[in-house]
């Protein structure tokens, strides 16, 4: 198959100062309000301007929504919120003979986020691995469906973590795409990020530098972004790791830095994310400009919301937030956790085996 893209990626024209807001930098996560009618956690926040307040809110428990409503909530609250968030984000589960409807007659697309979503969080990176029943639900579905793993990991990394051959691999939040190749040869590999190499190398130096002198701190390599972990960093030393941070981002101006799940990930100004990358994919797939193409996105952290808001301007796709709280989202579906995206991955495989193609 050959690749039918025309994509470049443009680099961001201005840069904001260290200093001052940048794309990314301030996004925050309110602390949940308790007016709200699905108690939803809102990924950006323009009033809540600081790194920390971002980090605090970076992977909200119920515990979080207890303490930073301010309102002690009952379990039995949790699940009613919880409930109501469910109304304007079905369970992707219970909706599904909905969702086959929809894609009747249509060829779907998948594409699949890895940590939180095919693999539970846990404390170390380096153990995150999926469970073998997972990897063979997700094996299975490729069989039928053309099925893609987005990771802010690197490539090689969530590859080797995935283990599967058959699947296609963006790493670093969709900056080194391996996507089909011609009948019989390898892959065609896109890096639009492969000026920024030297310098983030250089930079993921200092912070393994710095990240020596925070307990807990940990520093990972994904290649064309470099995750700042501070999961396992005492809260009251968040403000240094953040403060590190900036002092080093103060001499990379071409660099930026997003929010995850109690990680801080410093990644070139490019124009480029997991939304770009599923379009990059879906044209090296033959599949875009198809009125008979459902994409199918799966992803559980801020930066899937670009992948979110991408199939909505798709039209005909959908994404589906992996959370157990409430979340402001572009997603339509929801999934718990990754146990139900496990069931998810099963029931597509019954619809295409009981009526393929
Ligand atoms: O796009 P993803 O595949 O979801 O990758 C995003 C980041 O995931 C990993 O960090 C997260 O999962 C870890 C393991 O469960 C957890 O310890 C950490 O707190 C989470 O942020 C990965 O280690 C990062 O490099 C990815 O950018």
């Amino acid at each position: 198959m050959d690749i039918k893209s025309n994509h470049s990626a443009p680099i961001l024209t201005d840069p904001t100062p260290i200093n001052k807001p940048r794309l990314g930098l301030y996004d925050a996560l309110l602390p949940y309000s308790s007016g709200a009618v699905f108690l939803t956690v809102p990924w950006k926040n323009p009033a809540v301007n600081n790194w920390l307040d971002a980090m605090k809110s970076s992977s909200p428990t119920h515990q979080k929504l207890t303490k930073d409503s301010g309102i002690d909530m009952s379990a039995n609250d949790v699940a009613v919120a919880y409930c109501n968030w469910l109304v304007k984000y079905p369970s992707a589960l219970t909706s599904f003979e909905h969702i086959m409807n929809n894609a009747k007659g249509k060829r779907i697309a998948l594409f699949l986020d890895y940590d939180g979503t095919l693999s539970p969080i846990v404390d170390n990176p380096d153990l995150a691995f999926m469970s073998d029943a997972m990897r063979a639900a997700v094996k299975n579905v490729a069989k039928y469906i053309p099925t893609a793993i987005i990771s802010g990991r690197s490539r090689d990394k969530v590859h080797e973590f995935v283990g599967l051959q058959e699947l296609y691999y963006a790493g670093s939040h969709g900056m080194d795409i391996m996507g089909p190749g011609k009948e019989g040869e390898e892959g065609n590999l896109f890096q639009p990020a492969s000026e920024f190499l030297p310098m983030i190398n250089e930079v993921l130096k200092s912070l393994v530098e710095i990240a020596k002198e925070i307990k807990g701190a940990k520093v990972e390599n994904n290649k064309f972004c470099v995750s700042v972990h501070y999961r396992n960093v005492e809260e009251k030393n968040w403000q240094t790791v953040a403060q590190y941070v900036e002092n080093i981002l103060k001499h990379y101006p071409r660099l930026r830095l997003t929010h995850g799940r109690k990680v801080l990930e410093v990644r070139p100004v490019l124009k480029w994310d997991k939304g770009k990358a599923v379009e990059f994919l879906l044209e090296s797939l033959g599949l875009s400009n198809c009125d008979d193409v459902v994409p199918i996105y799966v992803g559980d952290d801020r930066t899937d919301e670009d992948a979110f808001k991408f199939l909505r301007e798709f039209g005909g796709g959908f994404g589906i937030l992996v959370s157990c709280a409430p979340k402001e989202s572009s997603a339509f579906y929801s999934l718990r956790d990754p146990s139900e995206v496990m069931e998810f991955l099963k029931l597509l495989v019954m619809n295409k085996k009981s009526s393929p193609l």
